[in-house]
């Protein structure tokens, strides 16, 4: 099994004298700089001026550029989208990165897929939450936390496992187990998990069965409770028991209909789909095609992206959330409307 490391087994005093700039504000920058700034780390933060400069002052940071930012600190986090990461790297970053310093990152995408390159003299590792940046702040917030994996890519002080554990561990990663990982197996990990299951493959299954239902008649809001809004309480049960967990609340009709019905919906065919998305990451091709999508400009990311949030789950959903102020304005819902 693998070794899990909690907040008993970590030192962070490695981090005591450090400045760590966050380079990016979005989903996971507020969470990291608020977790280590809260966690008794000095944080600063590297953006360019916009909306989450403002933000990032609002909430009490000193904020720079970020060719400023990484001069003044001694671990630079990047937490821009992975699609720009690289020629901020280039123009702000790398002329300031100075020997000894430490380069970060929560994805190891850039770093697996050679879009970044380090000089040989700086650390270079990984502390990525196993879950979105709100959620990583709102656990941190309520004294949970999420499981993280670290990563050490270069270990030029020799001191980067010590300060990659004391990050994830200020960052509230210690409270649900740190796994050590690779910058190979994160990534592509990550991206299979991200596609087949946790995004790409649950938002197909819940359209799939709402456009089944709504087809043969039934009413879109009833649909969409049983499809959407549903999927959270059960998804919670499996959070806290595992399947096993979820089939124990459930009643024993659920629990037959879920042995019966789930290999029809989920086929070999299925996981034949998923070893091809597999492989198209392992070998690069989804990367790639990323990379390409950016330089074009986002032709068909923008019109998916247009499509998807015209389609009659979402429409429903925003009225019927109008009705649960509980379900609404938490983290990452700003973001989704922008
Ligand atoms: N989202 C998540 O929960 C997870 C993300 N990750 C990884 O974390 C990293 C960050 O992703 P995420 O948090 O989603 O990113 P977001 O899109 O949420 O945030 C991006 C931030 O970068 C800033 N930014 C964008 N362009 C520039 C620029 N040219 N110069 C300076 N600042 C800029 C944005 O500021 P502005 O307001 O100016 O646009 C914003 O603050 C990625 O590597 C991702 O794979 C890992 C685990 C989960
Ligand atoms: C599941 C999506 C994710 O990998 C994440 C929140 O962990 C991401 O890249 O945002
Ligand atoms: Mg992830
Ligand atoms: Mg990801």
């Amino acid at each position: 099994m693998a070794t899990a490391y909690y907040n008993n087994d970590v030192n962070e005093a490695i981090l005591q004298n450090k400045t760590i700039a966050v380079v990016g504000y979005g989903s996971q920058g507020h969470a990291h700089a608020q977790n280590l700034r809260d966690s008794g780390s000095n944080v600063i933060i590297g953006l360019r001026p916009g909306k989450s400069w403002n933000k990032a002052e609002e909430d009490g940071f000193n904020v720079y550029t970020v060719q400023e930012a990484t001069k003044h600190a001694d671990v630079i986090m990047i937490l821009l989208p992975d699609e720009l990461q690289p020629v901020v790297y280039e123009n702000e970053i790398k002329p300031e990165l100075t020997s000894g310093k430490a380069l970060a990152f929560a994805h190891g995408f850039n770093i697996h897929f050679s879009q970044i390159q380090p000089p040989s003299d700086i650390d270079v590792f990984m502390a990525a939450p196993k879950g979105p940046g709100h959620i990583v702040r709102r656990t941190y917030e309520d004294g949970s936390g999420v499981p993280g994996l670290f990563a050490v890519y270069q270990d030029a002080s020799g001191t980067a496992r010590e300060v990659a554990l004391a990050y994830s561990k200020q960052n509230g990663a210690g409270r649900a187990g740190i796994i050590e990982t690779s910058f190979q197996e994160e990534t592509e990990t990550d991206l299979f998990g991200e596609q087949a299951v946790l995004c790409g493959g649950t938002s197909a299954l819940v359209k799939a069965g709402f456009e089944t239902l709504v087809e043969a008649g039934y009413q879109p809001e009833v649909a969409y409770f049983e499809c959407l809004h549903e999927l959270k309480l059960i998804v919670d049960l499996m959070y806290e028991g595992g399947l096993e967990g979820m089939r124990h609340s459930i009643s024993d009709t659920a629990q037959w209909g879920d042995f019966q019905a789930g290999p029809r919906v989920i086929t070999e065919d299925t996981k034949d789909s998923m070893r091809d998305i597999l492989e198209d990451i392992q070998s690069g091709r989804f990367a790639k095609s990323w990379i390409i999508e950016n330089q074009a400009n986002r032709p068909e990311f923008n019109a998916t992206n247009a499509r998807e949030s015209e389609h009659q789950i979402e429409q429903v959903g925003r009225e019927l959330r109008e009705m649960m102020p509980f379900a609404k304005n938490k983290g990452g819902v700003e973001r989704a409307k922008n």
